[in-house]
């Protein structure tokens, strides 16, 4: 693979910019990766376990010069590092984001962007309920989805090397307009983490159900809950209060569809239970036949069988 930027600067080593580190170090996809984090204590990790190739202690030495800065921190994070970063970027430079949220962050952190500076928006659909510099692996991105925000004025030739990044990381990209994204991802990923969270939380409160009965009769559905009820709360208060609008609408369309079940248990419908789980269930087909579901190899031969 060939260099695709001199020097990448990765601000905020969690999750993603520790997975970017591995896969582009993987790819030899930079000449240099320089990090930073606000915490010292982060920053001791990443330099003990070799993350970037420099690891610096002020955020203005780590985006001096380099060519792709990225933007990994809490979505509520990103205005403030914006406008901190602003007066050290190189002209020419390219700062991409990998918020969960795009309209938000956007209007937080363009008007920090330099004249002569590209700001292009990002979002991978990839992660893991862990967090934190050790969290992250070079396969991550591998067939998942990165979508693209770019600005009206964004430069082609700076959007397509930055497509060319996050190909070579193993991803597949694609752009969308920041609000539909926002609308989109409230329905894929924001809102089902809520519910997750809220039915671990009612788990919880159940008394006569022990901590250790959850646990030990936990079924694969609650536990998929509980992994993703794990997730960081700080990125995920923050996804929350920034992609408020789009979420609100979503549950709420969401808590009109669970009275209409609610109601057909009640009355004992079970001929509307059943069409409404067949309807479901030929959206997941789909989802499996579209290729859109690596994770589930086994299960979509199943689908197309009938089993
Ligand atoms: N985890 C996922 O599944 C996932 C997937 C796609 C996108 N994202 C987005 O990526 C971003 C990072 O998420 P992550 O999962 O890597 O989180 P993480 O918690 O693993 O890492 C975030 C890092 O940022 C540091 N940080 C926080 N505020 C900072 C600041 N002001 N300056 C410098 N460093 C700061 C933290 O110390 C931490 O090391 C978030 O915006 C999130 O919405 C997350
Ligand atoms: O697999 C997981 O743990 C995730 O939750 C990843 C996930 C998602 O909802 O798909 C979470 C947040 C992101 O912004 C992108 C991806």
């Amino acid at each position: 693979m060939s260099v695709i930027y001199d020097r990448v600067a990765l601000i905020g080593l969690g999750l993603i910019a520790g997975s970017m580190a591995h896969a582009i170090r993987e790819g030899g996809l930079a000449r240099e990766t320089v990090g930073f984090a606000r915490s010292a204590q982060t920053r001791e990790i990443a330099r003990e376990i070799g993350l970037c190739d420099q690891i610096t202690d002020s955020v203005a030495e780590a985006v001096a010069g380099a060519d792709l800065v990225v933007l990994a921190v809490p979505v509520g994070a990103m205005g403030d590092l914006a406008a901190e970063i602003a007066p050290h970027l190189k002209p020419g430079a390219t700062v991409t984001d990998v918020g969960s949220v795009k309209q938000s962050v956007i209007d937080a952190v363009a008007p920090h962007i330099p004249e002569g500076v590209h700001f292009i928006p990002g979002h991978p659909l990839a992660g893991t309920e862990h967090s934190g510099p050790r969290a992250g692996f070079a396969s991550l991105f591998r067939n998942r989805w990165w979508l693209l925000t770019p600005l009206p004025d964004s430069d082609p030739q700076a959007v397509e090397r930055l497509s060319d990044l996050v190909r070579a990381m193993g991803a597949k990209t694609d752009r969308m307009e920041p609000a539909h994204h926002d609308l989109v991802l409230a329905v894929t990923s924001h809102a089902p983490h809520l519910i997750a969270y809220t039915m671990v939380g009612v788990a919880d409160h159940l008394r006569q159900v022990t901590d250790e009965q959850v646990i030990q009769y936990s079924a694969a559905g609650f536990r998929d809950f509980t992994r993703i009820a794990a997730s960081d709360p700080t990125m995920w208060r923050d996804v929350f209060l920034h992609n408020k609008e789009a979420t609100l609408d979503i549950l709420g369309r969401f808590t009109e569809e669970l009275f209409v079940l609610q109601r057909a248990i009640r009355m004992g419908d079970g001929q509307q239970l059943f069409d409404y789980f067949t309807r479901t269930r030929a959206i997941r087909r789909g989802i499996i036949e579209a290729g859109q579901d690596t994770d589930a190899p086994d299960f979509g031969r199943a689908a197309k069988t009938g089993g």
